[in-house]
């Protein structure tokens, strides 16, 4: 006769079963109740107002971490076309009009449910700053005509107003730091170098700068839970195109009818105005007195020359502190890597210089042998390049790299730390999005607090002690094992 098996009765099965199923719903819930939810998302909208032009940037965060840790990415990104807002102080309404394509696109772009939570802000840079010193109420005004436009939007509208020179190198800096990941993790920052059209920012920590030293200099920030002194300095006057004028200035001091200009090519002739080459707060002061109406400007493409005129814009005659860059403005060492973005990068990525591991001989060669190729030659190499764009990449090369080593102090060793950049992971370089990151509170004082493990590290440890259970279960089972194990017996 066959013994029964003790495990084929009813209650030891019903027991199997429902720890089996109590086990398998276990592990089920704790997977569900984590699985990440489908995000639904916030925006934010920053409009960049430049000297040389306004730029809109649309940035995306998932709506359930709006105060934790990098996460929000430029989604959209819209050139307004036209001048920046400055150039619009004779008809300040038009300033408005002109940001009305981009901002017809971000509503488009932004989920309409949202649109009343999204808010907006237009920061102004250099152009306005130099607006404002100028003519103040000229500024006003501009600022009036773009607010009311912008009012318009059914976007939640925060303000428009000029960000000091401070804050646009230290908000330029936070951009770098936060795409790279550096601040969350409390890693060695990366400076941030801005070449703008009327202004240039140089941002960076180093380990010999605690603020004492020229305290105007210093900004001081907490991010998640980690404390930096940050040098920053923005030079008025000194972004590419006012560089431009300014060395251009140089050379027309004498008020003559010609100027051969080492920093445009041979065979580059252009009639020029001398009204509107002096029209600008930057060189106003320095305009010759009865100069003719215009003078012929000729291209003479001499990279060493044109690195003679341009030094001549820097005064490192005068130096309070320890150390200065130039003008008397305090400057400590260099220390780290850095990111060189906005004018930095269109310049050297024209010129095919963005890799920073050739030689800086090799690159003052290239250089020279650019601006040495006649006009007409460049003309018919590159037809579809902007010729404004075009006649300037000389001057602007030699320029970078006379700010970079000439003033700034980089050397061969620390060249190569340079990297020129447009992007991070898909958000541009540049000001807007720690200036957003900033207002909205989106970067804690202190290192938020996280679940201790991952998803999957959760998921993981649910299911081996769920199977470990099991285990357990069956072995509580034991007393019935040798009934179990007992061999049927033929009689
Ligand atoms: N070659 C080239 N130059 C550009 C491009 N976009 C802008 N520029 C020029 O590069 C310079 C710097 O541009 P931006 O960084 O936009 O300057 P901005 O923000 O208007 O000026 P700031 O208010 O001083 O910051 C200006 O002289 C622009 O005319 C581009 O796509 N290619
Ligand atoms: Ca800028």
């Amino acid at each position: 006769m066959k013994e029964k098996n003790p495990w084929h009765t009813p209650v030891t099965i019903i027991i199997t079963v429902i720890g089996v199923i109590a086990i398998v719903a276990l592990v089920t819930v704790a997977v569900l109740q984590n699985r990440p939810l489908p995000q639904k998302y916030k925006y934010g909208i920053v409009l960049d107002a430049g000297s040389s032009h306004t730029a809109l940037y649309i940035y995306e965060w998932p709506a359930e971490k709006d105060n934790n840790t990098g996460r929000v990415e430029q989604t959209y990104s819209c050139k307004v076309k036209g001048p920046g807002i400055s150039s619009y102080a004779s008809a300040p309404l038009k300033a408005g009009e002109s940001l009305s394509v981009c901002m017809q696109e971000a509503k488009q772009r932004v989920p309409g449910r949202r649109h009343s939570q999204t808010p907006l802000y237009l920061g102004a840079t250099a152009g306005m700053r130099l607006l404002n010193s100028e003519n103040s109420s000229a500024s006003d005004k501009v600022f009036q005509a773009v607010e009311e436009a912008l009012q318009k939007f059914p976007f939640s509208f925060q303000g428009a107003r000029i960000l000091s020179g401070q804050e646009e190198g230290a908000f330029g800096w936070i951009t770098v730091n936060y795409l790279d990941d550096r601040l969350k993790q409390g890693l060695e920052t990366k400076g941030a170098l801005d070449l703008g059209g009327a202004s240039t920012q140089i941002s960076f920590v180093s380990d010999n700068y605690d603020g004492s030293e020229s305290p105007d200099n210093a900004v001081t920030f907490r991010l998640y839970g980690n404390d930096y002194n940050l040098y920053t300095h923005s030079f008025l006057c000194y972004g590419k195109d006012q560089a431009l004028r300014m060395t251009l200035a140089q050379q027309t001091q004498s008020g003559p009818g010609t100027i051969n200009d080492p920093c445009f090519h041979p065979g580059y002739t252009e009639s020029r105005n001398y009204s509107v080459l002096y029209d600008s707060p930057c060189v106003s002061d320095r305009k010759p007195q009865g100069p003719p109406a215009n003078f012929t400007h000729i291209g003479t493409g001499d990279f060493q020359q044109c690195q003679e005129v341009v030094k001549r814009i820097f005064n490192s005659t005068h130096c309070k502190y320890s150390q200065c860059s130039f003008n008397g403005v305090f400057q400590p060492l260099l220390q780290g890597p850095f990111g060189a973005f906005s004018a930095y990068y269109f310049v050297m990525n024209f010129l095919n210089l963005t890799d920073t591991s050739i030689p800086l001989e090799a690159v003052r060669e290239k250089l020279g042998h650019y601006c040495a190729t006649p006009w007409n030659q460049l003309k018919q190499q590159h037809p579809k390049v902007k010729l404004k764009y075009l006649s300037e990449y000389c001057f602007s090369g030699t320029y970078i790299l006379t700010l970079l080593t000439e003033v700034y102090n980089f050397t061969s060793e620390n060249y190569p730390n340079i990297k020129f950049i447009r992007e991070i992971k898909g958000s541009d370089a540049g000001w807007t999005l720690g200036y957003m990151l900033n207002l909205t509170n989106m970067i804690p004082a202190e290192a938020p607090d996280s679940p201790p493990l991952p998803h999957a590290g959760y998921v993981s440890i649910v299911t081996v002690i769920a199977i470990l259970l099991l285990v357990l279960f069956i072995l509580s089972l034991r007393p019935l094992w040798p009934l179990c194990s007992k061999r049927p017996q033929i009689v």
